[in-house]
């Protein structure tokens, strides 16, 4: 029988009898793993073998797992410096312990943190104890993780520590459990008449090459057949953020849908960020526990000085025959005043003012995707600084429908068809709405953005005589919809988890 050469050297060094893991049969025939798991399916496929699958867990020491196997665990240090300072008869204190340790950084932390938990003494006001009854040798942790000392990649079978302590250790990130699927291969019994019968090599070409295009050898050649079930060797070269993918994504679907991009300043004047949005002065959005001030400069030096003064008068007496303004003071030095933007409806203000491209006709589109900055308290649904999708439209007659027409079409080419709409309140439109999503997983809403309709009293200082509709949407909790990520700081920040970067198919 004629069979490509890779499948005659598996179907010799492979046995009857007994089964052989494809590591060994790369190992007898000098062929890479992945090349003998290409054969191995082919030769499945025509009976000459069987396979049988299985799936091996190995562990392995992360480099901090390696560090505490080699100097102790940090707080049976702790514990034995205790000991040392006598603090199994009298309370020592904690600060001279510690030096006496030798632990540093986060390694205090980590023995502080596991100290009185697994019961080495406990710790009050600056004082530490210690229990003259614990035992470091029969710490369960400690001793694991001498035993996985040089095990590298050892199934779990075979190494003698128990589930619990090893869940315990991966937790506390110092070992790494991983999944590989060991191939058994069995000759079957018309394997072994085949092989009886005389083996002959074919040449089979595993790859196209431009020398075999141009001599015209390809019409000629058998290629070897592509499989994608077979392992091959992982690489982990650097790629694009998912958050930047999103982005970029978010940006041609924009596009796609006659949309400009806006360019602007991620510090700006209050006066672009919330004067030129009908933001009262003392509104509290406005104070300083809410933004990032500059310090230095601390004032944009110029502003459209009409502007300015439309601005102002739209804030003092408001616009229209029956408009009101705030009555309350309104001050140029103020609305001079340089902070991080909190939302990128700056760039709108500037856009539609004219001072940023010059006047714009209706209708137009615009849109940014681009980072806010503010002074949020961290947690799973906030950050100081995030993504916000910008968008404005600018035409005559401009209702609800078209705002939420807009939404739909947009959200649906992220898969997302289930936006729902709540009354809301701004400032500079009227109406708005907070729009919402359905989160994957959890089934809970989640808040995806802020829209309205722009009102006169923002429109008429600015120069703009048809409707403008507008949004502010966050970019991260699209991902949030798209991906199932319960926290953004999965996503975004130092503590987002680089495997789950890398494992997350990008849909597009
Ligand atoms: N600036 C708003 C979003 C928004 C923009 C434009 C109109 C309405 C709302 C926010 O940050 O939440």
């Amino acid at each position: 029988m004629q069979l490509p050469e890779s499948q005659v050297a598996v179907v010799e060094a492979a046995s009857a009898d007994e089964t052989t893991a494809v590591d060994a049969l790369a190992a007898a025939t000098d062929l890479p793993p992945e090349t003998v798991t290409g054969a191995v399916f082919e030769l499945e496929e025509d009976g000459l073998v069987v396979v049988k699958e299985r799936v091996d867990e190995t562990s392995r020491l992360t480099d901090e797992g390696e560090t505490y196997a080699d100097d102790g665990l940090p707080e049976v240090r702790l514990y034995e410096a205790a000991l040392e300072a006598g603090a199994d008869d009298d309370p020592a204190s904690m600060g001279r312990v510690i030096g006496a340790s030798g632990l540093e950084g986060s390694q205090v932390d980590i023995a502080l943190s596991n100290y009185a938990r697994k019961g080495y003494g406990a710790i009050d006001s600056g004082e530490l104890t210690a229990d003259p009854d614990a035992d470091p040798a029969a710490d369960a942790e400690a001793n694991a993780l001498e035993e996985l000392a040089g095990t590298d990649d050892t199934p779990l079978e075979v190494v003698d520590v128990d589930g619990e302590t090893m869940g315990g250790l991966e937790r506390r990130g110092l070992v790494e459990i991983a999944e590989t699927t060991v191939r058994e291969v069995r000759l079957t019994e018309r394997g072994v008449t085949v092989r009886t019968d005389g083996l002959e090599r074919s040449e089979t070409v595993g790859q196209v090459t431009p020398e075999l295009l141009t001599s015209g050898e390809w019409e000629d050649v058998e290629f070897a057949e592509y499989n994608v079930e077979a392992d091959a060797e992982q690489v982990k070269g650097g790629r694009v953020h998912i958050l930047r993918q999103t982005a970029d994504r978010v940006k041609d679907v924009l596009v796609g849908m006659g949309f400009q991009e806006m360019e602007g300043p991620h510090v700006d004047a209050d006066f672009w960020i919330n004067d030129c949005l009908f933001m009262p002065q003392d509104h509290p959005a406005r104070t300083h526990w809410d933004r990032f001030a500059l310090e230095e400069p601390t004032h944009i030096d110029e502003l459209p000085e009409g502007l300015v003064e439309r601005v102002e008068r739209a804030h003092r007496e408001g616009v229209g025959d029956d408009g009101e303004g705030y009555h309350s003071p309104w001050d140029e030095d103020f609305a001079r005043a340089l902070a991080l933007r909190g939302h990128t409806t700056s760039l709108s203000t500037r856009y539609l003012s004219g001072e940023q491209i010059g006047e714009i006709e209706p209708p137009a589109r615009f849109f940014s995707v681009e980072k806010v900055y503010r002074n949020d308290t961290l947690d799973p649904t906030h950050l100081l600084e995030f993504f916000q999708i910008e968008g404005w439209v600018m035409a005559e007659d401009l209702s609800v429908r078209d705002l939420m027409g807009t939404f739909e079409e947009f959200y649906a080419r992220f898969g997302i068809t289930d936006i729902e709409f709540k009354p809301h309140y701004n400032p500079y439109t009227e109406p708005s709405f907070e729009l919402f999503g359905t989160h994957p997983t959890t089934g809970e809403l989640v808040e995806i953005g802020n829209s309205g309709i722009f009102r006169e009293e923002m429109l008429e200082p600015l120069g703009v005589e048809c409707d403008v509709m507008a949004w502010g949407l966050a970019l991260e909790r699209l991902l949030m919809l798209m991906y199932g990520f319960e926290d953004i700081r999965d996503i975004h920040g130092t503590l987002c988890d680089l495997e789950l970067l890398r494992e997350t198919e990008v849909t597009y």
